[in-house]
């Protein structure tokens, strides 16, 4: 057989492939439609979105799989899927911290897929208001950087927001230089985001220790000032606003952290469900008197319950007052959670659970 017969004869398999795939896809968005009908008789508020369940199938598609597609490859690929179907549902707007080209954009994108209307704001705060003003049904704000710690606009946030938390997304950073110039030796002044800068201190501080800093309100923000600007000036951002704005890459990977991964949340006015794997965020303030704050742990560690996270911000509502952000694994609903919780509230003069959501499958 020639090479020309051999390929003919190996596309001919996938085109029988491809068919088959395709009517299942039709019968699974049938399906989906079915869904949305049965929600659709519970009322005009129905949650069409279910983070739980989505998070369920990626679990089991991870599992089941044998290859030789990689586990994350399927899973990305069922990601899809499920943002075709929700989207023939009901389409979805996502508000989340932009501009175009943001990494709040890519970690929009990696948890709802390419079927959902991604939609810019300028600000975190903008995110959360315009999921309370219903303008959009979700929003993705960045809550934590493994180098630079909490992104403290978008916990103060949570202080005066009725939101919950939905869902969370991780995404690995990595920054880029880029200018309208063509060496690095011509770049006098850089602009980014404070956390940028901060992530890519030693790096700056190695290559461009003569450079100006200049923080703005975000990376792509900088990227699309710079490509205005002349070849003194670079933007440290995503290697996607590179494309977007028309500039040049001077350098690659420059976090100093090789590992540099940030969190994002989705948040939203869902309840969500448990899904198995699940983590809960909660708010609270300890009464103003010794021992408080472990006393109100202290519920947590006698149950098992593990504390992922312990963050104090100061309340805004007198001065030395402070409320505490703390992440536990499991779901509000589990029973030996909902006991802690009692416990925890008891102890507490201020307390709100801001969500149990599954924890990030990709
Ligand atoms: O099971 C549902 O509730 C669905 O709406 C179906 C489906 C899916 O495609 O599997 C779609 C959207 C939801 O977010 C979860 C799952």
């Amino acid at each position: 057989m020639s090479e020309k017969q051999a390929l003919q004869a190996v596309r001919e398999q996938i085109d029988k492939v491809d068919k088959q795939l395709q009517s299942l896809l039709n019968e699974r968005t049938a399906l989906a439609h079915q869904v949305a009908e049965i929600k659709q008789q519970s009322g005009e508020q129905a949650d069409f979105y279910r983070p739980e369940r989505e998070a369920m199938i990626l679990r089991q598609v991870m599992e089941r799989n044998t290859g030789p597609l990689s586990d994350k490859e399927m899973a990305r690929l069922f990601r899809e899927i499920m943002s075709a179907c929700l989207a023939a549902e009901k389409p979805l707007r996502i508000a989340y911290l932009g501009p175009e080209g943001s990494f709040t954009q890519a970690a929009a994108l990696k948890h709802f897929g390419g079927s959902a209307e991604l939609h810019p704001v300028s600000t975190i705060a903008n995110v959360f208001s315009a999921v309370e003003t219903e303008y959009a049904c979700y929003g993705v704000v960045p809550v934590e950087n493994s180098t630079e710690g909490m992104v403290n606009h978008t916990l103060d946030r949570f202080v005066s927001s009725p939101l919950k938390i939905n869902g969370e997304v991780t995404l690995p950073i990595h920054h880029y230089l880029l200018s309208n110039a063509s060496q690095l030796s011509d770049v006098k002044k850089v602009y980014a985001h404070p956390q940028a800068l901060a992530q890519c201190r030693q790096w700056l501080g190695d290559q461009l220790a003569q450079a100006e800093l200049f923080p703005l309100d975000s990376n792509s923000e900088a990227a699309k000032r710079v490509a205005e600007m002349g070849e003194d000036s670079a933007a440290i951002a995503a290697s996607t606003a590179a494309e977007i704005y028309g500039l040049k890459v001077l350098a690659s990977n420059i976090e100093d952290e090789a590992g540099n991964t940030t969190r994002f949340l989705v948040i939203g006015n869902q309840n969500v469900g448990p899904s198995g794997v699940d983590k809960t965020a909660l708010l609270v303030s300890t009464k103003n008197k010794p021992g408080a704050l472990q006393n109100l742990l202290k519920p947590l560690a006698d149950k098992g319950i593990s504390m992922s996270r312990i963050e104090s911000r100061p309340s805004r509502k007198g001065i030395w007052e402070y409320v505490f952000f703390i992440d536990i694994d499991g779901h509000c609903q589990d029973p030996i959670v909902a006991s802690a919780l009692k416990e925890l509230e008891s102890e507490s003069s201020v307390f709100r659970v801001l969500g149990s959501y599954p924890k990030a499958v990709l």
